[in-house]
């Protein structure tokens, strides 16, 4: 039987309260026009770069931020660490695509009615790129994180709110899948402790690497 013809919904997994994983959330079209959409906006008028971090060193993941850039530890309109410029704005088709998101991982209609993300941040992992655990919480607000994933697969970790260590749970995130945490997993510790080079499908857009979009609402407002 055909999936076009008969769309069967994706599989839901409950990672813990409030935190889901939907496989296969994106189709290759919608993969292929965000991978293109994100190459425009690694060139600017942010330049994707390696975050400098305080201590001294660099990320190894590469970041590009729309409608609010994110530097250690807080969010701003312009490129302070980078060349100042303003960042791109928050596209309004993200926002509709945060919104569906919800109502997919949280299996509601209205899951999404009240969701209005503001800032999105595009990650690319090459080579021996990685994230370690950390919470999300430069945002004033508790309003869920959505997370897309394109390219290569990831081991994606996913622990508690107390702390880095255990207990946690690790996710094979794939390209097209879609991984939302909000209520009481919202400020869950989590890191991207592996990619697996070579597993993306050249149909998604991406010939090598992985690249991940999140969005949020920074509750900034302005
Ligand atoms: O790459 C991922 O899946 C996670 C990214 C992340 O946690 C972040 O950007 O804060
Ligand atoms: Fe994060």
């Amino acid at each position: 039987m055909s999936d076009a013809l008969f769309p069967v919904p994706r599989a839901r997994v409950e990672i813990a309260p409030g935190a889901v994983h939907v496989p296969g959330w994106l189709d290759v079209d919608e993969q292929r026009r965000l991978v293109a959409a994100c190459r425009d906006w690694a060139r600017g008028p942010v330049p994707i770069r390696h975050t400098a971090l305080p201590g001294g060193g660099r990320m190894s993941v590469q970041t590009v931020c729309l409608g609010w850039h994110w530097s250690p530890y807080r969010y701003t309109r312009t490129a302070v660490d980078v060349n100042d410029a303003p960042v791109a704005p928050f596209p309004d088709r993200l926002g509709d695509l945060g919104r569906r998101a919800l109502v997919a991982a949280y299996d509601d209609p209205h899951a999404g009615d009240d969701y209005t993300p503001d800032t999105a941040l595009i990650n690319f992992y090459d080579g021996d790129a990685r994230m370690g655990m950390h919470q999300d919480k430069d945002e004033r607000s508790d309003a869920p994180i959505v997370s897309l994933s394109i390219g290569d697969a990831c081991t994606f970790r996913f622990g508690n709110t107390e702390s880095r260590g255990r207990p946690h749970r690790d996710v094979r995130l794939e390209s097209g899948d879609l991984f939302v945490f909000g209520g009481p997993s919202r400020f869950a510790y989590h890191g991207v402790p592996k990619v697996f080079p070579g597993t993306a499908d050249p149909a998604s857009g991406m010939t090598r690497g992985r690249l991940n979009l999140t969005m949020r609402v920074t509750g900034l407002g302005g």
